[in-house]
């Protein structure tokens, strides 16, 4: 069967994915009130089609940090995609076909493997680990890989209070290792409630503004920032020298009942005022979904679960079909809703 929409892989993948797996990848925090927040926002935005307007060619490409990115959707950084496929990683950024991949720290295959596989750009995330000498070894060799960018994770001091785990007794399997970070780093994730337990021992709770210069002097490497939800804090993102922003509340599973990432936008887009790139992720799920994000500032998007649940549904070629498939349905907004350059998906192309 054909997959028509991002729902038939996930329809497909949980066929073939272990339930408490599944739970680790679907699950938010709390009672997952933000995680169907994210949602709910597509779901209620509506477009307002123009018509009579030359639609015969939309261009979907972006220009972001430097690179050209084929559409502007890009792979949100998840951890151990060997969770869901053997060849994790290496699978997705060959699957990515041109589209930029966030690699997380907590990737299960190394950096430079990864990189031999990419087809689009690549970005590696960091968590603020205690053990700097580790985030400055990782920032380098993330620099000699040729990745394009470090991405810090700034809503995670902390790991979520994610209940479908914790109900599973959940813990990453010992052959799933995140192979980047030596194992004295890691030891404590292959316990029950590994991830809280090894984040709460390894993740560095103090961190302030005042840290970003030293992480931005480890390499010339732009520095994105994900995690950003309010006006005040996208504004000394920009003060402290942050390259790009991504509006993110980590898919609802951190701080449950943080406001959704689409309602946050347009106030962190207002604040930045052009001064820097703003992304934004969590819940998207169509290429309408793209639309409605950019319509509402956003410069591009990211996806996370979707492209784990093409992994496991079709390794490398599942990724690219999800993608395709992702773009093929943007392009189609852009054409049915009559505005077919990216300077035309404006506010005006949404209602209300
Ligand atoms: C299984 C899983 C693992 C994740 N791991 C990371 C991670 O290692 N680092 C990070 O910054 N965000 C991580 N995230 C959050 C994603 O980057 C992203 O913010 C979120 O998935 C976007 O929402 P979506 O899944 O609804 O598209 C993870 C999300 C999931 C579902
Ligand atoms: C291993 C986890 C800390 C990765 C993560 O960010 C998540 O599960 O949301």
């Amino acid at each position: 069967m054909p997959h028509l929409s991002v729902d038939d892989y996930a329809i497909a993948a949980r066929e073939l994915v272990d339930s408490k797996v599944w739970d680790f990848v679907c699950g938010g925090g709390g009672a997952e009130i933000t995680l169907a927040a994210n949602r709910h926002i597509f779901d209620t935005a509506m477009i307002r089609p123009r018509i009579l307007v030359d639609v015969s060619i939309c261009d979907t490409s972006r220009l972001l940090l430097g690179d050209r990115w084929p559409s502007p959707i890009g792979i949100a950084p998840t951890a151990y995609h060997t969770l869901l496929h053997p060849e994790g990683e290496l699978a997705t950024a060959q699957g990515a076909n041109g589209a930029p991949m966030v690699v997380s720290i907590f990737a299960g295959q190394p950096l430079e493997e990864i990189a031999k596989r990419a087809t689009g750009p690549l970005w590696l995330q960091l968590y603020w680990l205690q053990r700097r000498d580790v985030m400055t070894s990782l920032a380098k060799r993330a620099h000699d890989a040729g990745f394009r960018a470090l991405m810090l994770t700034v809503d995670a001091p902390r790991i979520g209070r994610r209940l479908r785990d914790m109900r599973n007794g959940f813990a990453i399997p010992p052959h799933i290792q995140a192979v980047n970070l030596d194992e004295t780093v890691m030891a404590a994730t292959h316990q029950p409630d590994g991830i809280a337990k090894h984040a709460a021992l390894t993740f560095d709770q103090r961190v302030t503004w005042a840290d970003l210069a030293w992480l931005k002097s480890l390499t010339d490497l732009p520095l994105v920032l994900k995690g950003v939800l309010t006006a005040e804090d996208a504004a000394l993102a920009v003060e402290h020298g942050v390259d790009a922003i991504v509006v993110s509340n980590h898919g609802g599973r951190q701080l449950d009942g943080a406001v959704p990432a689409m309602r946050a936008l347009p106030e962190v887009v207002a604040a930045v005022d052009g001064r820097c790139p703003v992304l934004v992720d969590g819940g998207i799920r169509h290429g309408r979904d793209v639309f409605v994000a950019l319509a509402s500032g956003a410069s591009a998007v990211l996806i996370g679960r979707p492209v784990l649940w093409a992994l496991a549904a079709g390794g490398a070629s599942g990724v690219g079909e999800l993608l395709s498939l992702l773009n093929a349905e943007f392009e189609h907004t852009m054409a049915l809703a009559g505005r077919p350059r990216a300077e035309e998906i404006t506010r005006s192309a949404l209602y209300g």
